[in-house]
């Protein structure tokens, strides 16, 4: 399995320009399915979740091409509605295709999606909010087919703001008979994206943004050009490579309110950050000061895909923080991997750690075991001067585009050994 080798303790700064959010993309991908037509996307990553959900379409009919950040997406012919197993085990998030696929079709087959690296990840919350507006589902050795007796707007009252549960509601009331309305819906910027793309081809959405969304459902869609908003997980996570190497970083293009709830967090370690034309520009601390409760939570609170990478920035802080992750129960698997690298960790419960700020960190072996995490030890290899080296970086691959040349591009010795999986 590829690696990357990092030699640490060059400054990371210079200026920063990356495409569009890996889970504003996605759930756009599945969108494309409702309009029976050509769906143009600009700003896409070159991800390998991107490539995964394009073998999606491919597979239920849609022609798509994706070239240089644009993505086309034909769905005039899509015709196969079962989405075969391996698709949906690999790719958890592949579910969020479920809304768009009985909004079009009036049935539809797709393997239950299991749990993951970073927890059990039920859909039992999505599957509710289909059965509101009419679906019959039935789940059958692992697999949920869903059939379209009726589509009906309603009302669907989440007892917890999924991000995805939102999304398939949303998606398969696109088209219903009727008003849905949604409340305690997720209020994550990549939801306010999906609506003003499906509102592009015709839908008629409104409120993403705010925890009650309400969908009217119309008859027809139309071909739709849409750019995908900025990933403020990846700007987040190239903030703190800045900081942590004392690099000024100055980034193109951001929404501020997206970046608010990770700015926030970085200001209480020191750092300095500005707004200007549209982007950003942050400026180190000159010493890292801790963060005394750091607790993961929806939109607009400190979000659960940045706790890995503040945890790293806060193992070199000057005191004791505590970190409280409240939306995934299994996502501190980093913190062994930390802990490799001299990091000074202890868990007090298994979702509440504590984390006293070393002086240097040291390099080791390890392996990223999820996507943030793995991020996370990247952030951690670029402060050693020595040799890291970081395995299982397929998982880093699935939400960074390119990450070695970017950082390579900002200063950073990094090397990635590709090998081929026979
Ligand atoms: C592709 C994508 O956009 N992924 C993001 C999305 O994941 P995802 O949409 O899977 O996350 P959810 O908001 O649904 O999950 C949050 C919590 O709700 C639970 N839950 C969810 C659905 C359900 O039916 N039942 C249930 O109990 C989950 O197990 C988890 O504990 O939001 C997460 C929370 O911001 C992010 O970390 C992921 O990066
Ligand atoms: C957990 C994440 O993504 P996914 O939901 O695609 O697994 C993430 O982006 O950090």
């Amino acid at each position: 399995m590829s690696k990357y080798i990092i030699k640490g303790g060059n400054k990371i700064e210079g200026k920063l320009s990356i495409r569009g959010a890996k889970n504003a993309i996605l759930p756009i991908m599945a969108a494309t399915i409702l309009n029976e037509s050509v769906s143009i996307i600009h700003n896409v990553p070159d991800i390998s979740d991107v490539h995964f959900m394009i073998k999606i379409l491919e597979s239920i009919g849609c022609k798509v091409s994706y070239s240089d950040g644009t993505l086309i997406v034909d769905s005039s012919f899509a015709d196969q509605v079962e989405i075969e197993e391996c698709y949906v085990r690999k790719m958890r998030s592949s579910i969020i295709i479920m809304g768009a696929m009985i909004g079009r079709f009036d049935y539809t087959k797709i393997s239950y999606p299991g749990g993951c690296a970073i927890g059990s990840r039920p859909i039992d919350l999505h599957l509710k909010a289909l059965k509101k507006l009419g679906i019959r589902i039935e789940e059958d050795e692992g697999f949920i087919k869903c059939y379209k007796d009726s589509l009906e707007g309603n009302i669907i009252n989440f007892e917890f703001p999924s991000v995805g549960a939102t999304e398939n509601a949303i998606l398969a009331a696109v088209k219903a008979t009727g008003i849905t309305k949604i409340y305690n819906a997720a209020r994550e910027p990549e939801i306010e994206d999906l609506q003003n793309f499906l509102n592009k081809m015709g839908a008629k959405v409104k409120g993403a943004g705010t925890n009650y969304i309400e969908i009217e459902g119309v008859k027809k869609l139309r071909r739709v050009e849409h750019d995908v908003i900025p990933d403020r997980i990846a700007i987040g996570t190239y903030m703190i490579a800045s900081a942590l190497t004392n690099g000024k970083l100055e980034v193109d293009n951001v929404v501020i309110s997206h970046m608010e709830p990770i700015s926030d967090k970085l200001r209480s370690a020191g750092c300095e950050i500005e707004y200007k034309n549209g982007g950003l520009l942050l400026k180190p601390p000159s010493k890292i000061k801790s963060i005394d409760l750091v607790r993961t939570s929806p939109h607009p609170g400190f979000p659960t895909d940045m706790q890995a990478q503040l945890m790293t920035f806060m193992t070199l802080s000057d005191g004791i923080s505590v970190f409280h992750e409240t939306i995934f129960e299994n996502r501190f698997m980093h913190c062994a991997e930390l802990t490799r690298l001299g990091a000074n960790i202890k868990y007090i419960t298994e979702n509440i750690c504590m984390i006293k700020g070393v002086e240097k960190l040291r390099s080791a072996k390890v392996k990223s075991p999820d996507l943030r995490g793995g991020a996370a030890l990247v952030l951690a290899a670029l402060t050693i001067p020595q040799e890291t080296e970081i395995s299982n970086i397929y998982h880093i691959e699935r939400g960074y585009e390119n990450i070695e040349d970017i950082l390579t591009r900002l200063g950073a010795n990094i090397l990635k050994i590709e090998e081929i999986e026979k």
